[in-house]
């Protein structure tokens, strides 16, 4: 762990009785951006299945933030592990287990053990939208264009 203490928002958690003896969510390096979490239970993932996999923890963000949980990256790229609802997230009046669901999309079981750093934790801020409902909108450039329309892929 490392010294960014000042830039910290304190966020509650609360470790669940499996989940006692664990690493919490921690920043492996100083500018790290997420917390890396890990798993509260054994599980093997075989190829195409998915699983909410348990922390052993449940957290109060404070009102205003919300976690997300994505991916790692080294996880995606050798094992074809992965998070299907990512950014996952944790709303901030959400008090169950915080889980991650994981799905695996190589042609091989992939085993999870206890311990295994499995995804990570983003503290955002959230901002939150009022509808301002109108009969037109304002004109733009790209209008309707969308999906691909200033040329995806290979276009000329
Ligand atoms: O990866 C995730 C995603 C969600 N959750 C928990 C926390 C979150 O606050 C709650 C609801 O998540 P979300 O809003 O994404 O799911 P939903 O399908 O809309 O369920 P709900 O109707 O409960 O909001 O489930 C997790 O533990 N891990
Ligand atoms: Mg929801």
């Amino acid at each position: 762990m490392t010294d960014n203490a000042h830039s910290r928002i304190p966020v509650q958690l609360k470790r669940l009785p499996h989940g006692h003896g664990l690493a919490l969510p921690a920043y492996a390096t100083q500018g790290a951006a997420g917390m890396d979490v890990v798993a509260a239970e054994n599980i093997t993932l075989r190829p195409g299945s998915r699983h909410a996999v348990a922390t052993g923890f449940a957290v109060a963000i404070p009102e205003g933030y919300e976690i997300q949980v994505r991916p790692r990256s080294g996880l995606a790229l050798k094992h074809g592990i992965t998070v299907p609802n990512t950014p996952g997230t944790i709303d901030s009046d959400y008090r169950g287990e915080v889980k991650v669901i994981m799905i695996n999309l190589s042609d091989d079981n992939f085993p999870i053990q206890r311990g295994d750093r499995i995804a990570q934790l983003v503290l955002a801020p959230v901002t939150i939208a009022s509808w301002d409902e109108v009969e037109e909108l304002d004109e733009t450039a790209r209008g309707a264009g969308g999906f691909g329309s200033t040329g995806g892929h290979g276009a000329l």
